[in-house]
């Protein structure tokens, strides 16, 4: 067992960010900051923060459904890594809702492929959710102590939310780190699900990398990343292809994107908010891709496909995209999963991803949906 202490003493409210490195254990709101441009509430933290404080936060996913929140919380500890030996009892959901029907997510990508056809749009993310209920109090610590000792994620977080609710969850995919003049991003997109028959999974793998549509797919957002970047970086770099990562429910295509800032007086925080909300979560050109988003989907994503972390006082951070995620509020927990639609995508297997991204938090409260 390394560094679970902190993991243990997580209770929902607090702030949990752990990743291979280190694990940050925010509690109690020193300075609360909210705002709906989040340029700005990135300015309004930096001039806050001044010697060893940290900010930690979420920004939503859009703007016009929830603020952006971050918070200078009163306590602040570090440790290594958080590994847990022992999985934790979740308890079973009284009722499971998928939000829309997966019939009716499949007629949604339908049409968003028609749109992408008809040329509007190069990309578009469209996402379903699972309601489950309990008859007890959700235990997110639980959920978080699996999540953790799954490996489920390379940043495994919960954070508090303005409306008393906790999201949490493990994301494979790092939106933007600022260490002195150093930034990099690791864009994800095109997927299959992993397999527990090795062959096969080496198969899924192959076939990805192969994958005309999930190429595309991926092009489209590392480009957003790279013309994001460029103009705060002396230099960026990216590989020309990208390379499989994996997580222990699927496989992606990502891109490990470094620059050399021009400019050091730019914060982490900043560049997360310059990024969001990229093609990963939301798709290309962002604004119509957002509008139809909002028309496809029927539900409000808060804080899902939004981006959690933390920054200190010089303006070097982490902030990772919020997905493989849950929103937990007394007794019941919402589930969240996205996929990214090309001219070239397929409604069925679009359906079959969701279901495959949803498993991350499945598998952590013990549950085979
Ligand atoms: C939007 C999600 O995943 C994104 C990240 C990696 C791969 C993705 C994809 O292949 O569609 C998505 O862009 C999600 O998990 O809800």
């Amino acid at each position: 067992m390394v560094g679970v202490e902190l993991l243990e003493d997580y209770t929902p409210g607090d702030f949990y960010f752990g990743t291979s490195r280190r694990t940050i254990l925010g509690s109690g709101a020193g300075r609360t900051f909210t705002g709906t441009d989040v340029v700005s509430l990135s300015e309004a933290v930096s001039a806050e923060l001044t010697g060893s404080s940290l900010a930690v936060g979420v920004l939503p996913f859009d703007t016009a459904g929830a603020p952006g929140h971050v918070v200078v919380p009163s306590t602040v500890r570090t440790s290594g890594p958080s590994r847990p030996d022992e999985r934790k009892a979740v308890g079973a959901p009284s009722a499971v809702r998928a939000v829309p029907e997966p019939v009716r997510h499949v007629e949604a990508v339908g049409r968003a492929i028609k749109i992408l056809r008809d040329g509007g749009l190069r990309k578009v993310v469209l996402a379903r959710a699972l309601d489950l209920e309990f008859d007890f109090d959700v235990p997110a610590q639980a959920i978080l102590n699996n999540l953790a000792k799954d490996r489920a994620g390379a940043y495994t977080y919960a954070a508090g939310l303005p409306n008393g609710r906790v999201l949490l969850g493990a994301t494979p995919e790092l939106l933007l780190s600022r260490v002195g003049g150093q930034v990099v991003s690791h864009p994800h997109a095109g997927s299959v699900p992993r397999s527990a028959d090795p062959v096969t999974d080496r198969e899924n793998a192959e076939a990805l990398a192969g994958s005309r549509k999930d190429q595309v797919e991926h092009a489209v957002l590392t480009e957003a990343i790279v013309e994001t970047l460029r103009p705060f970086c002396r230099r960026l770099d990216a590989p020309r292809e990208p390379s499989l990562v994996s997580t222990p429910t699927m496989w992606h295509l990502g891109t490990v994107v470094t620059g050399d800032l021009v400019d050091r007086d730019v914060t982490a925080l900043r560049l997360a908010a310059a990024l969001h909300p990229t093609p990963a979560i939301c798709g290309t050109p962002t604004e119509a891709a957002r509008r139809l988003v909002g028309e496809l989907e029927p539900f409000d994503r808060g804080y899902y496909a939004g981006a959690v972390g933390w920054m200190d006082a010089a303006g070097d951070g982490e902030w990772a995209v919020s997905i493989r995620c849950a929103e937990v509020a007394a007794r019941s927990i919402r589930l969240y999963a996205g996929g990214g639609i090309v001219p070239a995508s397929d409604p069925k297997a679009e359906l079959d991803e969701t279901s495959a991204k949803f498993q991350t938090l499945l598998r952590a409260m013990g549950l085979d949906l």
